[in-house]
């Protein structure tokens, strides 16, 4: 695996109002790894993702990105470095079949030049039939090419997190944030869902998920990180960080025995 540092924020810091949601965190994520956020509600995971993918602008830090500073990009132009996202309610298109749902996350790398506006169309739609090819590529890849034509919203919720996840492949991510995936999935969900991320893995992509599902978190995660108040508590692999005291007394509890029964 390349261990080279993909992503790493530095005193990251945000304030909304008196509440430090986000507070002077310094973490950094390897190329390859997938890596875990946990802590209990409102500790600053979800806050920390829209830092990182542009959504909202520190009050104070850095982000760096492949060793480039991203810290005030926004989300539009996080997202053609190669991250991607998807949100803890799934969001998916009402009333759009499987394939219009990923084909509509490729929009953004389709681009036009101005001074071409005469040939616009033809390379508009050039660019259109190379993404619909893409798109029926991922649904063959991920074996859901049954489920093309299906409206996405009425799937099991196992196929519509999976449906998120392949919209942000689609993307051409490298980097892939999700929060809370293993969220409303039952455990045989949950299980896919854990072989997904480590194909994900193999396949090259570097995860970073915020997850409460500690057999999950356990189960893959290679690295990980707790936030309590908005401050780090700690950062490193799942054994060292789960026998700090301070860790224990401020998440883990029940939900640290029950991943250890497993
Ligand atoms: N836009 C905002 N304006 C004001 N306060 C905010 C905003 N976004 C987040 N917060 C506050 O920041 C803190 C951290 O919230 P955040 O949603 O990041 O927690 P979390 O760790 O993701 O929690 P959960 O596990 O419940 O999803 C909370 O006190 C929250 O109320």
């Amino acid at each position: 695996m390349n261990q080279s540092v993909l992503l790493e924020t530095q005193e990251l810091t945000i304030r909304f109002g008196g509440v430090m949601a986000v507070d002077n965190v310094s973490i950094s994520i390897k190329a390859g790894q997938i890596f875990g956020l946990i802590g209990p509600n409102g500790a600053g995971k979800t806050t920390m993702f829209n830092l990182l993918t542009g959504i909202y602008r520190p009050t104070s830090g850095k982000v760096f990105y492949k060793g480039n500073d991203i810290t005030s990009l926004q989300a539009h132009e996080i997202a053609p470095l190669g991250i991607s996202r998807t949100f803890q309610n799934i969001r998916l298109l009402q009333g759009q079949s499987v394939f219009e749902n990923i084909l509509l996350a490729t929009h953004h790398s389709v681009t036009y030049s101005f001074p071409e506006a005469f040939f616009r169309l033809i390379r508009y739609r050039k660019q259109e039939q190379e993404a619909q090819r893409r798109v029926d590529q991922l649904l063959q890849k991920y074996q859901m090419d049954h489920l093309r034509n299906e409206i996405a919203t009425e799937l099991p919720q196992g196929l519509q997190r999976k449906i998120e996840i392949m919209r942000a492949l689609a993307t051409g991510a490298e980097l892939i944030f999700l929060d809370e995936p293993a969220a409303a999935l039952n455990p045989v969900e949950t299980a896919e869902l854990m072989e997904l991320i480590r194909q994900l893995q193999t396949e090259g992509h570097t995860i970073f998920l915020i997850e409460h599902d500690m057999k999950l978190v356990k189960g893959i995660c290679d690295e990980i990180a707790v936030l309590h108040f908005g401050k780090l508590l700690d950062q490193g692999r799942y054994e060292k960080v789960t026998s700090n005291p301070q860790v224990v007394q401020a998440y883990l509890g029940r939900r640290y025995e029950n991943a250890q029964s497993s």
